[in-house]
Protein backbone atom coordinates (compact mmCIF):
# COMPACT_ATOMS: atom_id res chain seq x y z
CA UNK A 1 0.00 0.00 0.00
CA UNK A 2 1.14 3.67 -0.76
CA UNK A 3 1.65 5.46 2.65
CA UNK A 4 0.57 9.23 1.95
CA UNK A 5 1.83 11.98 4.40
CA UNK A 6 -0.97 14.61 4.58
CA UNK A 7 -0.78 18.07 7.26
CA UNK A 8 -3.32 16.98 10.43
CA UNK A 9 -3.44 20.95 11.60
CA UNK A 10 -2.89 24.50 10.28
CA UNK A 11 -3.32 26.19 6.91
CA UNK A 12 -2.55 22.97 5.03
CA UNK A 13 -4.51 20.51 5.93
CA UNK A 14 -8.02 20.89 4.69
CA UNK A 15 -6.80 22.53 1.36
CA UNK A 16 -4.70 19.22 1.28
CA UNK A 17 -7.52 17.19 2.55
CA UNK A 18 -10.10 18.47 0.04
CA UNK A 19 -7.61 17.82 -2.97
CA UNK A 20 -7.43 14.60 -2.20
CA UNK A 21 -11.14 13.70 -1.75
CA UNK A 22 -11.86 15.72 -5.21
CA UNK A 23 -8.64 12.85 -6.88
CA UNK A 24 -11.48 10.34 -5.60
CA UNK A 25 -8.98 9.71 -2.10
CA UNK A 26 -10.99 8.62 0.78
CA UNK A 27 -10.21 11.32 3.80
CA UNK A 28 -10.70 10.84 7.31
CA UNK A 29 -14.15 12.25 8.74
CA UNK A 30 -12.75 13.33 11.91
CA UNK A 31 -10.37 16.29 12.63
CA UNK A 32 -9.07 13.84 15.33
CA UNK A 33 -8.12 10.83 13.27
CA UNK A 34 -4.48 10.16 12.53
CA UNK A 35 -4.62 7.62 10.13
CA UNK A 36 -7.06 6.81 7.27
CA UNK A 37 -6.78 3.96 5.09
CA UNK A 38 -8.46 4.21 1.21
CA UNK A 39 -8.15 0.19 0.15
CA UNK A 40 -9.83 0.44 -2.96
CA UNK A 41 -7.29 2.70 -3.70
CA UNK A 42 -4.53 0.77 -1.95
CA UNK A 43 -3.20 4.33 -0.25
CA UNK A 44 -3.26 5.05 3.45
CA UNK A 45 -3.31 8.56 4.61
CA UNK A 46 -1.08 9.54 7.83
CA UNK A 47 -2.17 12.82 9.25
CA UNK A 48 1.19 14.63 10.79
CA UNK A 49 2.22 18.61 11.65
CA UNK A 50 2.93 19.72 8.38
CA UNK A 51 6.72 20.07 9.98
CA UNK A 52 7.34 16.64 10.33
CA UNK A 53 6.20 15.70 6.93
CA UNK A 54 9.15 16.29 5.27
CA UNK A 55 11.65 14.24 7.49
CA UNK A 56 8.73 10.85 7.51
CA UNK A 57 8.92 10.95 3.89
CA UNK A 58 12.91 11.52 3.45
CA UNK A 59 13.93 9.11 6.24
CA UNK A 60 11.50 6.92 4.15
CA UNK A 61 9.22 6.16 6.60
CA UNK A 62 6.56 7.20 4.25
CA UNK A 63 6.49 7.29 0.27
CA UNK A 64 4.67 10.50 -0.48
CA UNK A 65 3.63 13.74 1.79
CA UNK A 66 1.76 16.84 1.33
CA UNK A 67 3.76 19.99 2.76
CA UNK A 68 4.82 23.94 2.19
CA UNK A 69 7.88 24.42 0.21
CA UNK A 70 9.28 26.50 2.85
CA UNK A 71 8.78 23.69 5.45
CA UNK A 72 10.56 21.30 3.13
CA UNK A 73 13.49 23.92 2.92
CA UNK A 74 13.60 24.25 6.80
CA UNK A 75 13.44 20.62 7.56
CA UNK A 76 16.57 19.66 5.07
CA UNK A 77 15.09 16.69 4.91
CA UNK A 78 16.40 14.72 1.41
CA UNK A 79 12.98 14.79 -0.50
CA UNK A 80 12.12 15.90 -4.51
CA UNK A 81 9.23 18.28 -4.98
CA UNK A 82 7.14 15.97 -7.29
CA UNK A 83 4.18 18.24 -8.15
CA UNK A 84 3.29 22.55 -7.09
CA UNK A 85 -0.32 21.71 -5.69
CA UNK A 86 -1.18 25.57 -6.03
CA UNK A 87 -2.91 26.70 -2.83
CA UNK A 88 -1.26 27.84 0.57
CA UNK A 89 0.67 30.85 -1.29
CA UNK A 90 3.01 33.09 0.65
CA UNK A 91 6.17 34.26 0.97
CA UNK A 92 8.95 34.07 3.93
CA UNK A 93 10.83 36.92 4.87
CA UNK A 94 12.41 39.54 6.81
CA UNK A 95 10.57 42.51 8.93
CA UNK A 96 11.80 45.08 11.55
CA UNK A 97 10.59 48.41 13.13
CA UNK A 98 10.62 51.02 10.38
CA UNK A 99 13.85 53.05 10.13
CA UNK A 100 15.55 50.47 12.28
CA UNK A 101 17.05 47.63 9.80
CA UNK A 102 16.81 48.85 6.51
CA UNK A 103 18.46 45.66 4.40
CA UNK A 104 19.57 42.82 4.11
CA UNK A 105 23.93 43.58 5.31
CA UNK A 106 22.33 45.37 8.25
CA UNK A 107 20.92 42.38 9.58
CA UNK A 108 24.81 41.83 10.53
CA UNK A 109 25.21 41.51 14.52
CA UNK A 110 21.02 41.75 14.58
CA UNK A 111 19.23 38.82 16.63
CA UNK A 112 16.54 37.40 13.68
CA UNK A 113 13.33 35.84 15.83
CA UNK A 114 12.27 32.91 13.98
CA UNK A 115 10.30 29.63 13.90
CA UNK A 116 12.41 28.23 10.50
CA UNK A 117 15.94 28.30 11.74
CA UNK A 118 16.90 26.16 9.00
CA UNK A 119 15.40 28.63 6.15
CA UNK A 120 17.30 31.43 7.94
CA UNK A 121 20.59 30.35 8.86
CA UNK A 122 21.10 28.78 5.10
CA UNK A 123 20.31 32.65 3.99
CA UNK A 124 22.31 34.12 6.48
CA UNK A 125 25.28 31.35 4.91
CA UNK A 126 24.51 32.13 1.62
CA UNK A 127 25.22 35.80 2.27
CA UNK A 128 27.97 35.64 4.70
CA UNK A 129 25.80 37.52 7.09
CA UNK A 130 26.94 36.99 11.24
CA UNK A 131 24.03 37.59 12.93
CA UNK A 132 21.74 35.64 16.39
CA UNK A 133 19.01 33.10 15.03
CA UNK A 134 16.52 32.94 18.28
CA UNK A 135 14.33 29.67 17.44
CA UNK A 136 10.90 30.72 18.53
CA UNK A 137 7.41 28.64 17.89
CA UNK A 138 4.93 31.60 16.66
CA UNK A 139 3.92 34.51 16.93
CA UNK A 140 7.37 35.48 16.13
CA UNK A 141 5.66 39.28 15.35
CA UNK A 142 6.19 39.79 19.07
CA UNK A 143 9.11 39.26 19.65
CA UNK A 144 10.71 42.46 18.30
CA UNK A 145 7.76 44.25 20.96
CA UNK A 146 9.62 42.20 23.75
CA UNK A 147 12.73 42.66 23.16
CA UNK A 148 13.87 39.22 22.51
CA UNK A 149 14.86 40.56 19.17
CA UNK A 150 15.69 43.07 16.77
CA UNK A 151 14.10 41.62 13.31
CA UNK A 152 11.98 38.22 12.49
CA UNK A 153 11.76 36.29 9.79
CA UNK A 154 8.18 34.75 8.99
CA UNK A 155 5.84 33.31 6.72
CA UNK A 156 3.77 36.17 4.85
CA UNK A 157 0.52 35.78 3.46
CA UNK A 158 -1.90 38.87 3.27
CA UNK A 159 0.61 41.20 5.32
CA UNK A 160 -2.09 41.99 7.83
CA UNK A 161 -0.44 40.45 10.95
CA UNK A 162 3.12 42.34 10.43
CA UNK A 163 0.92 45.73 10.15
CA UNK A 164 -0.92 45.02 13.10
CA UNK A 165 2.97 44.38 14.75
CA UNK A 166 4.16 47.70 13.41
CA UNK A 167 6.78 45.84 11.48
CA UNK A 168 7.89 46.30 7.78
CA UNK A 169 9.60 43.80 5.00
CA UNK A 170 13.22 44.14 5.38
CA UNK A 171 15.06 43.12 1.39
CA UNK A 172 13.39 40.76 -0.94
CA UNK A 173 11.11 37.83 -0.05
CA UNK A 174 14.20 34.78 1.55
CA UNK A 175 11.63 32.23 -0.39
CA UNK A 176 8.33 32.11 -2.32
CA UNK A 177 5.99 29.03 -0.96
CA UNK A 178 3.42 27.04 -2.09
CA UNK A 179 1.62 23.70 -0.46
CA UNK A 180 3.77 21.15 -2.32
CA UNK A 181 3.87 16.99 -2.93
CA UNK A 182 7.20 15.35 -2.18
CA UNK A 183 8.81 12.16 -2.35
CA UNK A 184 11.81 10.81 -2.11
CA UNK A 185 14.10 11.60 -4.82
CA UNK A 186 15.38 7.48 -5.89
CA UNK A 187 11.64 6.91 -4.88
CA UNK A 188 10.25 4.73 -7.35
CA UNK A 189 7.70 6.15 -9.58
CA UNK A 190 5.98 3.02 -10.14
CA UNK A 191 2.05 2.82 -11.06
CA UNK A 192 0.10 3.92 -7.62
CA UNK A 193 2.47 7.01 -7.50
CA UNK A 194 2.09 7.65 -11.42
CA UNK A 195 -1.91 7.25 -10.62
CA UNK A 196 -1.63 9.93 -7.73
CA UNK A 197 0.13 12.30 -9.68
CA UNK A 198 -2.06 11.99 -13.07
CA UNK A 199 -4.96 12.50 -10.44
CA UNK A 200 -3.86 15.33 -8.45
CA UNK A 201 -2.33 16.96 -12.11
CA UNK A 202 -6.37 16.27 -13.17
CA UNK A 203 -7.91 18.57 -10.18
CA UNK A 204 -5.27 21.49 -11.19
CA UNK A 205 -6.24 21.44 -14.34
CA UNK A 206 -10.17 21.36 -13.30
CA UNK A 207 -9.60 23.96 -11.01
CA UNK A 208 -7.76 25.99 -13.60
CA UNK A 209 -9.80 25.49 -16.98
CA UNK A 210 -13.38 25.57 -17.82
CA UNK A 211 -14.82 24.35 -21.24
CA UNK A 212 -16.09 26.92 -23.53
CA UNK A 213 -18.63 26.04 -26.45
CA UNK A 214 -19.92 28.41 -28.49
CA UNK A 215 -21.38 28.75 -32.31
CA UNK A 216 -19.65 30.64 -34.81
CA UNK A 217 -19.92 31.25 -38.72
CA UNK A 218 -17.75 29.14 -40.86
CA UNK A 219 -16.04 31.83 -42.45
CA UNK A 220 -15.31 33.38 -38.95
CA UNK A 221 -13.90 30.08 -37.68
CA UNK A 222 -9.99 31.09 -38.03
CA UNK A 223 -10.15 33.99 -35.55
CA UNK A 224 -12.19 32.34 -33.34
CA UNK A 225 -10.21 29.68 -33.14
CA UNK A 226 -7.26 31.72 -32.34
CA UNK A 227 -9.13 33.42 -29.62
CA UNK A 228 -9.91 29.52 -28.12
CA UNK A 229 -6.46 27.00 -29.12
CA UNK A 230 -7.82 24.53 -26.27
CA UNK A 231 -4.88 22.97 -24.82
CA UNK A 232 -4.39 20.26 -27.73
CA UNK A 233 -7.04 21.76 -30.20
CA UNK A 234 -10.85 22.36 -30.06
CA UNK A 235 -13.55 20.12 -31.19
CA UNK A 236 -15.18 21.83 -34.36
CA UNK A 237 -18.33 20.35 -35.13
CA UNK A 238 -21.08 20.78 -38.23
CA UNK A 239 -24.61 22.68 -36.68
CA UNK A 240 -27.62 21.52 -38.62
CA UNK A 241 -27.76 25.41 -39.91
CA UNK A 242 -26.27 25.68 -43.41
CA UNK A 243 -22.85 28.26 -42.79
CA UNK A 244 -22.50 27.86 -38.94
CA UNK A 245 -20.18 25.37 -36.67
CA UNK A 246 -20.00 24.45 -33.07
CA UNK A 247 -16.72 24.87 -31.21
CA UNK A 248 -16.07 23.27 -27.70
CA UNK A 249 -11.98 24.40 -26.19
CA UNK A 250 -10.93 24.40 -22.65
CA UNK A 251 -9.78 27.81 -21.79
CA UNK A 252 -8.48 29.31 -18.42
CA UNK A 253 -11.00 30.01 -15.93
CA UNK A 254 -8.85 33.66 -15.12
CA UNK A 255 -9.10 34.43 -19.00
CA UNK A 256 -12.99 33.36 -20.10
CA UNK A 257 -14.88 36.66 -19.68
CA UNK A 258 -12.32 38.38 -21.88
CA UNK A 259 -12.57 35.62 -24.56
CA UNK A 260 -16.24 35.30 -24.13
CA UNK A 261 -16.38 39.77 -25.05
CA UNK A 262 -14.29 39.10 -27.89
CA UNK A 263 -15.67 36.01 -29.31
CA UNK A 264 -18.98 37.94 -29.01
CA UNK A 265 -17.52 40.74 -31.43
CA UNK A 266 -16.47 38.29 -33.31
CA UNK A 267 -20.36 37.65 -34.12
CA UNK A 268 -19.74 34.27 -31.85
CA UNK A 269 -23.52 33.03 -30.45
CA UNK A 270 -24.71 30.84 -27.74
CA UNK A 271 -21.46 31.12 -25.92
CA UNK A 272 -21.93 29.09 -22.77
CA UNK A 273 -19.28 28.10 -19.86
CA UNK A 274 -18.80 24.76 -18.08
CA UNK A 275 -16.86 23.75 -15.03
CA UNK A 276 -14.92 20.83 -15.33
CA UNK A 277 -15.07 18.35 -12.56
CA UNK A 278 -12.43 16.14 -13.24
CA UNK A 279 -9.96 14.99 -15.90
CA UNK A 280 -7.01 13.01 -17.20
CA UNK A 281 -5.29 14.98 -20.20
N1 LIG B 1 -1.37 32.77 6.47
C1 LIG B 1 -0.54 31.76 6.66
N2 LIG B 1 -0.09 31.46 7.89
C2 LIG B 1 0.73 30.42 8.10
N3 LIG B 1 1.18 29.60 7.14
C3 LIG B 1 0.77 29.85 5.90
C4 LIG B 1 -0.11 30.92 5.58
N4 LIG B 1 -0.35 30.89 4.25
C5 LIG B 1 0.35 29.85 3.76
N5 LIG B 1 1.03 29.22 4.74
C6 LIG B 1 1.89 28.06 4.58
O1 LIG B 1 1.44 27.00 5.43
C7 LIG B 1 2.56 26.30 5.96
C8 LIG B 1 2.56 26.41 7.47
O2 LIG B 1 1.60 25.60 7.94
P1 LIG B 1 1.59 25.20 9.51
O3 LIG B 1 0.44 24.30 9.70
O4 LIG B 1 2.94 24.77 9.95
O5 LIG B 1 1.41 26.60 10.20
P2 LIG B 1 0.08 27.30 10.60
O6 LIG B 1 -0.95 27.22 9.54
O7 LIG B 1 0.52 28.64 11.00
O8 LIG B 1 -0.41 26.41 11.82
P3 LIG B 1 -0.02 26.56 13.37
O9 LIG B 1 -1.33 26.82 14.00
O10 LIG B 1 0.53 25.22 13.73
O11 LIG B 1 0.94 27.68 13.50
C9 LIG B 1 3.79 26.93 5.36
O12 LIG B 1 4.15 26.22 4.21
C10 LIG B 1 3.32 28.32 5.01
O13 LIG B 1 4.05 28.93 3.95
O1 LIG C 1 0.45 37.75 6.37
P1 LIG C 1 -0.69 37.18 7.14
O2 LIG C 1 -1.89 36.91 6.27
O3 LIG C 1 -1.04 38.01 8.33
O4 LIG C 1 -0.28 35.71 7.65
C1 LIG C 1 0.97 35.43 8.19
C2 LIG C 1 0.89 35.12 9.65
O5 LIG C 1 0.11 33.93 9.86
C3 LIG C 1 0.89 32.95 10.53
O6 LIG C 1 0.70 33.02 11.88
P2 LIG C 1 -0.33 32.05 12.67
O7 LIG C 1 -1.70 32.67 12.70
O8 LIG C 1 -0.25 30.71 12.11
O9 LIG C 1 0.25 32.08 14.13
P3 LIG C 1 1.62 31.45 14.64
O10 LIG C 1 2.64 32.52 14.43
O11 LIG C 1 1.38 31.15 16.05
O12 LIG C 1 1.93 30.25 13.83
C4 LIG C 1 2.32 33.35 10.18
O13 LIG C 1 3.23 32.82 11.13
C5 LIG C 1 2.25 34.85 10.22
O14 LIG C 1 2.33 35.33 11.52
MG1 LIG D 1 1.38 29.42 12.36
Amino acid sequence: MLRIAVPNKGTLSKPASDMLREAGYRQRGDDRDLVCVDADNGVEFFYLRPRDIAVYVGSGDLDLGITGQDLLVDSGAPVSELLPLGFAPATFRFAAPPETVRDVPDLAGRRIATAYPGVVERFLADHEIKADVVRLDGAVENAVRLGVADVIADVVATGGTLRQAGLVPVGEPILVSEAVLVGRPEGERNGAVNQLLRRLQGVLVARRYVMLAYDVRADRLEGAVALTPGIESPTVSPLHREGWVAVQAMVMRTEVHRIMDELYDLGARAILVTDIHACRL
